[in-house]
């Protein structure tokens, strides 16, 4: 057993109860020392006379966050799958729940995963009330491997077991107190003495001694059991359709409704580990890790700054994006002052704040009580004397240079010293909205995505100038208002934007060849993005489309894609969802649906842009769509690696998820795209340039990852001095 922190401790009292610890900062993850440990001190425990019971917790306030992820990345590396310890059968099922002694779990904090699986494995529960309970292994692209499959719907019933396990939802002790799951709640102080008297009770057959994958009481019929299963496989077809650990999770769960817990665990084990090697555990894993890396910033994370307390934010703006912005401000807990130009403008924009609000406690999200201490934290205002006391200024008016220049540059006067003066432009560089001011150090962008209260990802923009405590000071606000910052280098459109600009583009160059626009979006979303690029456009507006083009024009050079697609949708009186009509037609409530009307503006916009060679439409089959769409997106990530514009490859996996919508299940663009191979996406994309033209063309790091053999998400040797920069 290690000495260090990842260990495992028994303590045998007076009592005759041995309190087994789990101690693995910060969340006790079961590590295989920690199995090793476990399974050491259960077989103590039952050897010695002086035991007679067992209580089971974790140190540091939590019980457990599940088995250790990092294992299954060197599964992964290695394709060993004997990394994996054997758990279920015995340690759960032989040691703790067959064990000649009684085990509770005393726990706090959080039981998740396998953790949660060694407390159903006891024979009670005891938490403190908000401890948070759940099996999120759907979400790592595996099941829950230690019993979990057949002692949850044991424990709380077949419906809510599916719903926790395939939506991967949490619930209270309190919830599960009010379930049976939990057999009493306690103060913290009381966990431990409270357990160990429970443990002796059952030891001395006071209290019920029960074995949970022995129950069959709250399983149902069988004929009940299949419906809920029939039910729950139709819905994770139309949910998950791309990733098999839900029909898997429900499968092993009907191997032990059918022949029994035992039967059950061992399809359980079987299943586990062929999942665990399939790709979309590969890519979850991935994705685990890399969303918690983007806030390790070099330079500003690891250099011992402390981050500065952010109480009041001045937002200027009160639109869609700034109210946005406030919304999820207020949630944090964070004061308020919403600048407008004039009075119906800002009321209109406490509107949007009260109405976004409202919105969250329609869904569940919010209570009505935080609700109220939300809004009693904003303030409207007209002009600037409240901001002379605010440590920060989020700017989300219209991208207009001169009205933000002047913006900064009398914010930069009236604002005290430390205030972060930061923009949310998506496009617009930053050296020129500071440009009027002496305060670059004190710029930077906080790009935040719409509806800005609801989507997780938040673009931190830095130019050359910009301090790392002001980075260190946004990344920190991000994570109080539950956003995943990334941190990325100033240029146009950013990491997300710029990533992304080839693929509404490339959607437009398939039209012109006469590719059925329903036909790409049909492709776009069962390959797993919410929705084809089409709808995409209708949803945000034709207004953004139009606004940047001159912007992208300019900056992209060659491989920018002149299109008039959207200048003739306009012309043709559509405005997309804003008007009702775009390429598909929009009714309130209901969902779009394609308007066959477009076809005209299409067809001229054919004639217009006379791509199709000799006048005819391509024939491509749905790969070719899948690959011509999202291979020059690749190929612009390629850029925005070797520009430095992000600081790891799977920051851009996390952005282009967060940001976009790139399907979680395949690991982020990056990622996807090594999995696809470089020399693939490269021969492609130069045959494409061959015939189609540059908006096709390789870049020169695509080019030479691909003749190298070095995926492209491994970091580039000449990374830290790169002449191209942009961090
Ligand atoms: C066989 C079994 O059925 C299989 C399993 O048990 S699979 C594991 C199931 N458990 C999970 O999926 C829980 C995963 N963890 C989480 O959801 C969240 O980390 C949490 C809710 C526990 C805590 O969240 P939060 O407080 O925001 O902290 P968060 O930043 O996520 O995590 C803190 C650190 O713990 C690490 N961590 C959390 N859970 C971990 C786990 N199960 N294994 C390894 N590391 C873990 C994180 O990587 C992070 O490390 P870092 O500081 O070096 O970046």
């Amino acid at each position: 057993m290690a000495a260090g922190p990842i260990r495992v401790t028994m303590e045998v009292g007076a009592d005759g109860v041995a309190l087994i610890t789990i101690a693995n900062p910060p969340v006790n993850a079961l590590h295989p020392i920690i199995i090793a440990g476990l399974k050491d001190k259960y077989a103590e425990a039952m050897r010695r006379d002086d035991v007679k019971a067992i209580v089971l917790t974790g140190a540091g306030g939590k019980f457990c966050g599940g088995f250790d992820i990092n294992v299954f990345t060197k599964v992964h590396q290695t394709g060993d799958v004997s990394l994996m310890p054997d758990v279920s059968v015995e340690l759960v099922s032989n040691m703790m729940e067959e064990g000649k002694k009684p085990s509770v779990a005393a726990i706090q904090g959080l039981a998740l995963g396998g953790g949660l699986e060694l407390a159903m494995g006891c024979h009670a529960r005891i938490s403190t009330p908000e401890t948070q309970l759940g099996l999120p292994e759907l979400t790592l692209g595996i099941i829950p491997g230690f019993g979990g499959t057949q002692r949850l719907p044991r424990l709380v019933g077949l419906p809510k077991a599916i719903e926790m396990m395939l939506q991967s939802k949490f619930i209270n002790a309190k919830e599960g107190k009010e379930r049976g799951f939990i057999d009493a709640l306690c103060s913290p102080d009381e966990l431990i003495r409270i357990s160990r008297l429970w443990a002796l009770e059952i030891a001395n057959c006071r209290k019920p001694w029960i074995k949970s994958l022995g129950r069959t009481d709250r399983l149902g019929s069988l004929s009940e059991a299949r419906a809920v299963l029939n039910a729950a496989r139709q819905q994770a077809k139309k949910v998950a359709p791309n990733m098999p650990q839900h029909q898997a999770c429900l499968d092993v769960i009907e191997e032990g409704v059918l022949y029994g817990g035992h039967a059950g665990v061992l399809k359980e084990a079987k299943v586990f580990k062929e999942l665990v090697v399939a790709p979309t555990s590969r890519a979850l894993v991935h994705v685990f890790f890399a969303q918690r890396s983007t806030t390790k910033v070099p330079g500003v994370t690891d250099i011992q700054l402390k981050p500065k307390q952010i109480r009041k934010v001045a937002v200027i703006g009160g639109g869609l994006m700034g109210s946005g912005i406030a919304t999820a401000l207020l949630i944090g807990n964070i004061s308020v002052v919403l600048k407008e130009v004039n009075p119906q403008f800002l009321q209109r924009g406490e509107k949007m704040i009260a109405g976004n609000l409202e919105g969250l406690v329609k869904r569940g999200s919010l209570s009505k009580d935080k609700k109220n201490k939300a809004m009693s934290l904003l303030k409207g205002a007209l002009d600037y004397s409240d901001f002379k006391d605010v440590d920060m200024v989020i700017e989300a008016v219209i991208e207009k240079v001169p009205l933000k220049q002047s913006i900064f540059a009398d914010i930069e006067k009236i604002c005290p010293k430390h205030c972060i003066l930061a923009t949310n432009t998506s496009t617009i560089d930053l050296n020129v909205v500071g440009e009027k001011t002496n305060s670059q150090d004190r710029i930077i962008g906080a790009h935040f995505f719409s509806p800005a209260h609801i989507m997780p990802l938040l673009e931190i923009v830095r130019t050359e100038k910009t301090s790392p405590q002001a980075i260190l000071d946004l990344i920190t606000v991000g994570k109080i208002i539950k956003k995943v910052p990334v941190v990325v280098g100033n240029c146009t459109g950013f990491a997300v934007n710029r990533t992304f600009f080839p693929y509404t583009q490339g959607s437009h160059l398939l039209v012109s060849l006469g590719i059925d626009v329903f036909r790409i979006d049909r492709v776009i979303s069962s390959f797993g993005m919410p929705m084809g690029p089409f709808q995409l456009q209708d949803l945000a507006g034709y207004g953004v489309a139009l606004a940047v083009k001159d912007i992208y024009a300019d900056a992209f050079g060659e491989r920018n894609l002149d299109s008039d697609l959207v200048d003739l949708m306009v012309k043709d009186g559509r405005q997309g969802k804003m008007n009702g009509k775009g390429y598909y037609s929009y009714e309130k409530g209901g969902k779009p649906k394609p308007d066959p009307s477009v076809q005209h503006v299409i067809e001229e916009y054919r004639k217009r842009a006379k791509t199709m060679p000799g006048g005819k439409p391509v024939t491509l089959t749905d790969q070719d769509i899948l690959e011509m769409i999202f291979f020059p997106v690749v190929n612009e990530a390629c850029r925005v690696m070797d520009e430095n514009v992000v600081i790891r490859a799977s920051d851009l996996d996390i952005a282009s998820v967060l940001g976009m919508g790139f399907p979680k299940y395949r690991g982020g663009l990056v990622f996807w795209a090594d999995t696809v191979g470089a020399p693939y996406i490269y021969s492609k994309l130069s045959k494409w340039a061959e015939t189609y033209g540059p908006f096709f063309k390789p870049s020169s790091y695509l080019e030479q990852r691909a003749k190298s053999g070095v995926p492209l998400s491994a970091p580039s040797t000449s990374q830290q001095g790169s002449a191209r920069s942009r961090m």
